[in-house]
């Protein structure tokens, strides 16, 4: 890696400010000087037309979605978790899932984003080629990754009330004679990459992601914390997506999920709660005491109905907020300028004081710093600060989303669309340049995504088909979800409108 100087650089968080000169030296932020201040050093990149932000953090996606955009809509997640994550998935070998891969990551970097963290399935049974070649894909193309696969050992359709009752006998026994790789073999993976690529010294590293507390035993839950303790490595899992879920804590545990999680010791700082949408303020304070940090994922959520986080109170309590896309199975985009402008804009819809609606840096923040912290990265990523790692964005001045420019951020949060993207940096490595990604051949990827995709789309069609008789008894659960009661001070995360 060699130095390379961006000059006369509009900073994010220093737009009425002096044009500034970044020195980047192998893969951190070296110097940061006003502009001629002192001589450029290495490859001089032109930056005097650029505003450069800190990259975008992607704190939560699932790339084996990535073949399923556009084919799903108008059902809630627990129907659509049939689709994207079925008992009988489409045989891949490792080179579909490497390009797989590489689709997502593609769009991340063309928006912005220059951290993804992956939560990959490889349930009912793991394949290590499969998550070497997703490594592999985000080797290649340059971004930082938090690979995960998805740890989990109660199934899916067993992670909800009222299953006995409402899934016919014979389909219970034929969904409980499905045989996964055991959950020991998966933690037994799980540690040697926890050995192997530590997130703070691999560009490419690993995070453990326990599912969901419903679909883990407590002893799994227990162990896949350990783990993280014992290498110091951050944890995402989803937790009250949806009504649903709630009501499920209830059922299961007696209590929320929160407060479930808190009792098995659990909820800790670097320690990121997906989704969070349904919740007390009872449940604010259980997270805000233990240091963890939730993550909004506005596009998925509105896609899929589930609801709208309570974001203000989260910060008024302290709480660090991150944000993620989801996977493109559900919400068909990686795209994290989506995912801050919907956040901007959607937050606004929650309270009646404008002074307290979610703000265009409120949403840039979560993004960014907030993403950072929630992985326990803060001090190598998120910000443009000598000695962290240079990561980078820089998006051109000359297009329309800022002209005329007033307030950069409020501009790249309401109006970028990616289009305006000219330079990506990860890990002081020009990674996207004027057009181009720098490391890999996008159209040659891209060609060789939608032939495979031509191949599978028969047995994809035929495992969604396979897939149909579940759907009536998870509609009934999911009815019966609807009007079961959970805490009356849950925050209202959905509009509630007669038929
Ligand atoms: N949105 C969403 N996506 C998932 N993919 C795997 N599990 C989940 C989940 O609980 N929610």
């Amino acid at each position: 890696m060699d130095s390379i100087t961006l000059t006369a650089a509009t900073l994010a968080g220093n737009e009425r400010g002096r044009a500034t000169d970044i020195f980047i030296e192998a893969d951190r932020i070296a110097d940061l000087q006003p502009t001629g201040a002192r001589p450029p050093q290495g490859t001089v990149i032109d930056a005097s037309r650029l505003l450069v932000t800190p990259g975008f953090i992607d704190g939560h996606h699932h790339s084996h979605e990535n073949y399923l955009k556009g084919r799903f809509e108008g059902q809630p997640l627990e129907l659509v978790m049939n689709f994207v994550r079925p008992l009988k998935p489409v045989p891949l070998t490792a080179r579909q899932v490497y390009v797989r891969t590489l689709i997502s990551a593609i769009q991340a970097i063309r928006s912005g984003a220059t951290t993804l963290v992956d939560d990959m399935n490889v349930s009912p049974m793991l394949d290590r080629s499969h998550v070497d070649a997703a490594f592999q894909a985000y080797e290649d193309c340059g971004i930082r990754a938090l690979l995960g696969f998805t740890l989990f050992d109660r199934p899916f359709f067993r992670a909800m009330p009222f299953v006995e009752e409402e899934f016919p006998a014979e389909l219970l026994a034929q969904l409980d004679a499905v045989r996964p790789t055991p959950a020991g073999d998966i933690l037994a993976l799980a540690r040697e990459m926890a050995r192997s690529r530590h997130p703070s010294e691999h560009r490419v590293g690993y995070i453990v992601a326990p599912s969901a507390p419903q679909r883990c035993t407590d002893d799994f839950l227990k162990a896949t914390r350990s783990l993280a303790d014992e290498f110091d490595l951050p944890v995402m899992t989803h937790v009250q997506e949806t009504r649903l879920q709630a009501v499920t804590g209830q059922i299961m545990y007696g209590s929320s999920m929160f407060a479930h999680l808190d009792r098995l010791g659990f909820l800790k700082e670097k320690t990121a709660l997906i989704h969070a949408v349904w919740l007390t303020p009872a449940d604010i304070s259980i997270i805000a005491a233990s240091g963890a940090s939730v993550q909004h994922n506005p596009t998925v959520n509105m896609k899929l109905g589930s609801g709208l986080m309570p974001m203000r109170e989260m910060l008024d309590a302290g709480i660090n907020v991150s944000l993620g896309t989801d996977g493109c199975g559900l919400v068909e985009t990686a795209d994290m300028l989506r995912a801050v402008s919907n956040t901007a804009y959607v937050q606004k819809l929650r309270g009646n004081d404008p002074d307290r609606w979610i703000t265009a840096p409120e949403a840039f923040h979560a993004a960014t710093k907030g993403g950072a912290r929630a992985l326990g990265l803060e001090k190598q990523i998120g910000e443009i600060k000598v000695g962290m790692k240079a990561d980078l964005s820089g998006y051109s001045l000359d297009q329309i989303a800022f002209v005329p420019l007033n307030d950069p951020i409020r501009q790249l949060v309401y109006a970028e669309t990616g289009s305006g993207l000219r330079l990506s940096i990860v890990d002081g490595t020009v990674i996207f340049r004027d057009g181009k990604l720098t490391l890999i051949d996008e159209a040659a990827i891209l060609r060789e995504a939608q032939e495979i995709h031509a191949e599978l789309e028969p047995i994809i069609t035929a495992v969604e088909e396979s897939v149909a008789p579940l759907l009536a008894p998870y509609r009934r659960i999911h009815a019966r979800c609807l009007c079961h009661p959970i805490a009356s001070d849950t925050y209202p995360a959905r509009f509630e409108c007669a038929l």
